[in-house]
């Protein structure tokens, strides 16, 4: 790669759109927000609005923005495949008597959240001087897994030239490689284009102590180092860290609800992981270029680890608009509570950072289940020629972002309670919606039921 194209390269943000079965059943043990919302009733529509907004606000700031389809939910070839026989409406009432935890699990609309989505190392860190996707296996929760199958579509029909792009398969699906994806890896560096550091997160490694007590560690040290691995990434780049235990175990079930990084900026709170020190100085030593490393520590005496999960203080993402600066794009829970509102205020004004500007957005919806700003995003770094070579479908431009608000408004409820899952008027709902989807965005027949008709 020349030094040329290094420096054309940008992020882009590919954001889950929200499907229309959006739903609180509690599903996720150690995501504090997911328990205690469990069956409230929820408001797809309003989700998918709020989604929608903030990516809309991104690409008005001058930033490549995609759009990820949703997933079709209820998904009747899982529950098949757990043993329900009959007609689609007589499978969803089967389900319902016989195992709702399972129902709920085939009618998340957790595909929403695409930090989850994938590990994505630029070409610039990657030997074969490709982009490489490995979608994750989610293994941790049932409702998750059965979202890689047609993540790892998506991905593929989104970055289609292999000459430019490689797709791995997702790890092999057991705990021991339990893997989620981009929100337990950042990247650093000086340009997006340029060779950057690659570090990866984990919550426990085989023989690696200590543990967290409480709740489970979803991602392993042997997930973060297979990928590395088939990235091919340089070694001397890539960094593999310990989260915190204390940290899971309140309620910090991925790395990027207690820490961002961008560029060369690392924001994180003091319990992000268990030795913050060594990280810092191996990123002191090994970061490239012209931008020095710039860490900005939140202390737990200024904001708590409880406050940093209510909040979603380090699920924020900070971006580059082309214009200049590095802003932060927040939940609206950061402004309601009043030290993290300070907390943000002291590194907006900071001089020794490049953060300036801060956004707000209402996501409550996403955030009642424990997906803020950054959940709902997968970044992939592209230089000019692979960002041309990205199926055009993805982007979002003014006018799709328009015809998307009109669709969402025109098949999406209002008001849905766990009990209406089983509702084969709202898989009928979701089915047209979908299919109209796919020829809104020119997606081709992507779902399963189009393709078996
Ligand atoms: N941090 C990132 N990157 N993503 C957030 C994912 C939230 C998701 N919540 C859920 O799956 C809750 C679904 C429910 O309970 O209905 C999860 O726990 O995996």
């Amino acid at each position: 790669m020349s030094a040329q194209v290094h420096r054309t390269a940008i992020e882009a943000n590919f954001d889950g759109l929200v499907g229309p079965t959006h739903n609180y059943a509690g599903l996720s043990f150690g995501n504090v927000a997911s328990a205690r919302n469990a069956q409230k009733t929820s408001n797809p529509r309003q989700a998918a609005r709020q989604g929608l907004m903030k990516m809309r606000a991104l690409l008005d700031l001058g930033l490549a923005q995609g759009v990820l389809p949703p997933q079709e939910r209820p998904h009747l070839p899982t529950l098949r495949r757990l043993g329900f026989t009959g007609t689609d409406a007589q499978i969803l009432s089967k389900a319902r008597r016989a195992a709702p935890e399972l129902l709920a699990a085939a009618a998340s609309a957790s595909a929403m959240w695409a930090a989850n989505a994938a590990t994505v190392s630029p070409s610039a860190d990657t030997a074969d001087g490709r982009v490489h996707f490995t979608p994750a296996n989610l293994c941790s929760h049932l409702h998750r897994a059965i979202e890689t199958e047609t993540t790892a579509r998506v991905l593929k029909a989104i970055f289609p030239d292999p000459s430019l792009f490689a797709h791995h398969a997702p790890l092999p699906a057991t705990p021991a490689l339990g893997d989620e994806g981009a929100a337990n890896h950042t990247r650093l560096c000086s340009e997006y284009g340029a060779p950057g550091l690659e570090l990866f997160v984990y919550g426990r490694g085989v023989f690696q102590q200590p543990v967290p007590q409480r709740f489970p560690a979803r991602q392993t040290r042997q997930a973060c180092e297979s990928i590395a691995r088939l990235h091919e990434l340089s070694m001397p780049s890539t960094y593999f860290a310990q989260q915190h235990p204390d940290a899971i175990d309140h309620g910090v079930f991925h790395n990027d609800v207690i820490a961002v990084g961008n560029r060369e900026v690392l924001l994180y709170h003091e319990q992000a992981f268990v030795d913050a020190q060594s990280l810092r100085s191996w990123i002191c030593t090994h970061l490239q270029g012209e931008r020095r490393p710039v860490f900005i520590e939140v202390a737990a005496d200024e904001v708590s680890l409880d406050e940093a999960v209510a909040s979603y203080l380090f699920n924020s993402q900070l971006v580059c608009p082309p214009a200049g600066g590095m802003h932060l794009i927040v939940a609206r829970e950061c402004e309601e509570h009043p030290r993290v509102w300070a907390a943000i205020q002291r590194i907006v004004a900071d001089p020794a950072n490049p953060i300036d500007r801060v956004h707000v957005f209402d996501l409550r919806q996403s955030m009642n289940n424990g997906g803020g700003p950054a959940c709902l995003r997968l970044r992939v770094v592209l230089t000019d020629a692979e960002r041309a070579a990205v199926n055009p479908c993805a982007w979002l431009t003014p006018e799709r972002a328009d015809a998307l608000l009109a669709w969402i408004d025109r098949h999406y409820r209002d008001r849905l309670d766990p009990d209406d899952l089983a509702d084969p008027q709202l898989l009928e709902e979701s089915r047209t919606a979908l299919d109209e989807l796919t020829r809104l965005l020119k997606l081709g027949s992507l779902y399963d039921f189009q393709r078996t008709g």
